[in-house]
């Protein structure tokens, strides 16, 4: 569906050299810091943004081959992206529908309604929440197969957070060869969300892993020093100093639950897992 190999763009202080695959059927999360280039990673694939390297395969076709046909089976939600102030969502629904030929236009309303829009009101006397609730119906109002989404829940309340993940995965439910690639800085939500995750950081990729294998093989020990000196550390991937003394990722949390039955093994979240990448040590 969407695939990026060492896809590359340099700035002054900052240098992306991003590889990763959007499959059909799947939800592919995108989570890293601030500044660690998932904007700019959507940017380049909608070509908003030169590259300087590296390939983006769409729908099988390398980019300079794509045709407006297949930006039209696209659906994306940018930051910094949206509609006009002046106009009302009904203003958006005639667009849309202008636009593009699959436009559902009684599903939008229902939808619209659904999320408590008002369907006659400028977006500029929208609240934050309400325009991103636009942006993402909007994208995917339109029977998209790959659906690009840079923060969509930015800004939204739990309620509206939760509306908007449960839009996500009837999407992807109904449509089998659809695929969705969504980056969050509340991790939290593509935990609940993604068959698969990329962490970036820096530019690089550090890891891309399936979710259900993050919530079942991986854990954090928490380990004394002295325990640290005898343990066994050849399924450790990252570890972090603590006051009781080691923080641990491992891959393999059911080696150290059969052979270390004392040892604390905590249940791992996407947000701990990013933390202990990003402020741990390798090992
Ligand atoms: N036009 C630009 N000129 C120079 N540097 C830029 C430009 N756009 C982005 N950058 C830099 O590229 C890096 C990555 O930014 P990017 O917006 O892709 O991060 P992000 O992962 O989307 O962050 P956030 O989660 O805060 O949105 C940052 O260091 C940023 O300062």
């Amino acid at each position: 569906m969407l695939k990026l190999t060492n896809l590359q763009k340099n700035y002054p202080d900052f240098s992306l050299d991003c590889s990763l695959e959007a499959l059909p059927g799947r939800i592919t999360g995108f989570i890293g810091p601030n500044g660690a280039g998932k904007s700019t990673t959507f940017k380049a694939v909608l070509g908003l943004i030169h590259s300087d390297g590296g390939t983006v395969e769409l729908f099988g076709r390398k980019a300079d081959t794509i045709r407006p046909s297949d930006l039209q089976r696209i659906g994306v939600v940018m930051a910094e992206s949206g509609f006009s102030g002046e106009l009302t969502v009904t203003d958006i629904s005639r667009i849309l529908a202008a636009f593009y030929p699959d436009f559902d236009a009684d599903w939008f309303r229902e939808k619209a309604e659904a999320l408590s829009l008002p369907m006659k009101k400028k977006l500029k006397e929208f609240s934050t929440g309400m325009k991103a609730k636009v942006k993402v119906l909007s994208a995917i109002s339109h029977n998209a197969d790959l659906l690009i989404l840079d923060e969509p829940t930015a800004g939204l309340d739990v309620l509206a957070r939760d509306q908007i993940l449960e839009m996500l995965r009837e999407y992807i439910e109904n449509r089998e060869n659809s695929s969705i690639l969504i980056s969050s800085h509340i991790s939290g939500d593509l935990e609940q969300l993604c068959d698969d995750f990329y962490m970036i950081s820096g530019g690089k990729i550090l890891c891309h892993e399936e979710t259900d294998r993050l919530l079942s093989d991986y854990a954090i020990l928490k380990v004394s020093p002295q325990e640290y000196e005898t343990l066994d550390k050849q399924y450790i991937l990252y570890r972090r100093q603590e006051s009781f003394g080691w923080s641990l990722l491992t891959d393999q949390k059911r080696f150290y639950i059969e052979n270390y039955p004392r040892m604390v093994v905590d249940r791992i979240s996407m947000d701990e897992f990013m933390m202990i990448m990003l402020k741990g040590e390798k090992l």
